[in-house]
């Protein structure tokens, strides 16, 4: 800001979420501005500022604008210019009624980057005013914790969220994620520090996933292991094999009282010997305990799944990753499911430290943690509610595996492993019901079809 004329970066973030409003405007069947009726609820920062700005623009436009403010102090430029564009402006949080009826869309400024979690209530009755009606938000929805995706009171629940520079924790984590909607991001010209959250992309994973060296074989390609099933659940042992047996590594082994099942599915699975990499603990029953002994004794880098998860009392002194959903977490350390799933950045965090090992904490945003305090947490964007099927989480323990024994850093596998995973149930979803068996034959299409990498991204 320092290095800009004044007010240059509030110019920008208002002139793209002027223009992503018109586009949202026109997506629900308005010609664009021109004849729509708008309102905005301007609290007392920049981010209401970024509102009256915006709102000036569309009114130029031809939209019919008021400005409702909810505090004694409001953006003084944006008031001005929203004023000389032929908008109006009612304060005391109370709407003139001139776009209460038949509001095309309301615009949160009520509170961005610089406010404290939860409504006050003028933001509250101001919203109640224009229930129904569709809202975009400025920067993020209103009311949500933006550093850590926490909700704590009341807050706006966004069809748009156009935020500015870089997107924040919030659009990216859950409970906040959910209530941001879509999210647009415009660039504003940042120079922007490294992030302490972070969500791969497309050609992240390109850049990533393993391939195979011209003078490459089997083994320099990686083996990976499973000791997973049981006579119990057979089925979790044929999921994790095919999670795992995607040809990413270069030989998959499988070890327990499965094998009869998985030799006939997967004749190129073979048992018992050295891997790279071990999976534990899908569908094992009461070999839990003594499949995460065996492997643990290896020395390799682990996956630790489900009911092995339950054997945990503390580090490991191996790299590994646990890849619990909420309620798993819960019982690992001992706190309610329903506060793991209110704050997943803080219990992955914690759990991470604690057992010195990356916990990917499974949900619609997939939530991985390093143990190391100075790795960015990474959460995944991609997949479809669709993909809450049972055996997935097997599919998904397999594929980590896989790119684990084919080298990766745990945070990296684990972080690749759940983007590939979510986007190869997009892929075989189309838009409908998918199994986990469905999602783990996707996942070579799903490969083929990442971008070309760059020879300086390798
Ligand atoms: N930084 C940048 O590079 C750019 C930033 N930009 C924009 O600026 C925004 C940040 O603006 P900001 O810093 O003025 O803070 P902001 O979020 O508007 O509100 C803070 C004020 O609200 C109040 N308040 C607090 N809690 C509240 C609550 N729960 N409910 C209601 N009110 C509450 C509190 O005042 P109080 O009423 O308590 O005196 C406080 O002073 C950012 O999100 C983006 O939109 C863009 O223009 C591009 C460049
Ligand atoms: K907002």
């Amino acid at each position: 800001m320092a290095d800009l004329p004044e007010g240059a970066l509030m110019q920008r973030a208002a002139a793209g979420l002027a223009y992503a409003i018109i586009d949202f405007l026109r997506e629900r069947g308005r010609g664009g501005a021109y004849g729509s009726r708008v309102a905005l609820l301007v609290g007392s920062g920049d981010n209401g500022g970024d509102a009256l700005y915006a709102g000036a623009i569309l009114a130029r436009r031809g939209a019919r604008v008021e400005a409702v403010l909810l505090s004694d102090r409001a953006h003084e430029g944006g008031v001005a210019a929203l004023r000389a564009a032929g908008g109006t402006v009612a304060s005391g949080g109370v709407s003139t009624g001139s776009t209460s009826g038949g509001t095309d869309v309301v615009v949160d400024g009520i509170v961005g980057i610089g406010g404290k979690p939860g409504l006050r209530a003028e933001a509250e009755a101001a919203l109640a005013m224009f229930e129904g009606a569709p809202v975009v938000s400025v920067d993020t929805p209103s009311g949500v914790c933006v550093d850590t995706g926490e909700v704590d009171g009341s807050h706006v629940s966004a069809d748009l969220t156009v935020t500015f520079g870089t997107y924040k924790p919030c659009h990216l984590l859950d409970p906040a994620a959910s209530a941001s909607g879509r999210v647009e991001l415009v660039d504003i010209g940042l120079d922007l520090p490294a992030p302490s959250v972070e969500s791969l992309e497309a050609e992240d994973v390109a850049a990533l996933v393993p391939r195979p060296a011209p003078d490459g074989h089997k083994y320099t390609r990686g083996v990976v292991g499973l000791r997973v099933g049981s006579a119990t659940y057979p089925g979790a042992a044929l999921l994790a094999v095919s999670g795992a047996n995607t040809g990413l590594a270069g030989m998959v082994r499988y070890v327990g009282t499965a094998a009869e099942w998985v030799k006939r599915h997967n004749p190129e699975v073979v048992g018992d010997g050295q891997a790279q990499a071990w999976v534990v603990g899908s569908g094992s029953a009461d070999g839990a305990n003594s499949a995460l002994a065996f492997a643990r004794a290896s020395g390799v880098p682990l996956v630790i799944d489900a009911d092995s998860l339950r054997a945990l009392t503390g580090p490991l002194g191996v790299p590994a990753i646990l890849t619990p959903h909420a309620g798993e977490l819960a019982a690992l350390i001992r706190e309610d499911r329903a506060d793991v799933e209110a704050r997943p950045l803080h219990y992955a965090r914690l759990a991470a430290k604690r057992y010195h090992a990356v916990v990917l904490l499974k949900g619609r945003r997939t939530t991985i943690a390093s143990p190391d305090p100075a790795t960015p947490v990474r959460v995944n964007t991609t997949g479809t509610s669709w993909l809450a099927t049972a055996g997935s989480g097997d599919v998904l323990g397999g594929l980590i595996g896989s790119l684990l024994a084919a080298g990766l850093a745990p945070i990296d596998a684990a972080s690749a492993g759940a983007w590939l995973h979510g986007a190869a149930a997009t892929l075989a979803s189309a838009g409908g019901p998918v199994t986990a068996s469905g999602v783990a034959s996707a996942i070579p299409a799903v490969i083929r079809s990442l971008p070309a990498v760059s020879p300086r991204s390798r």
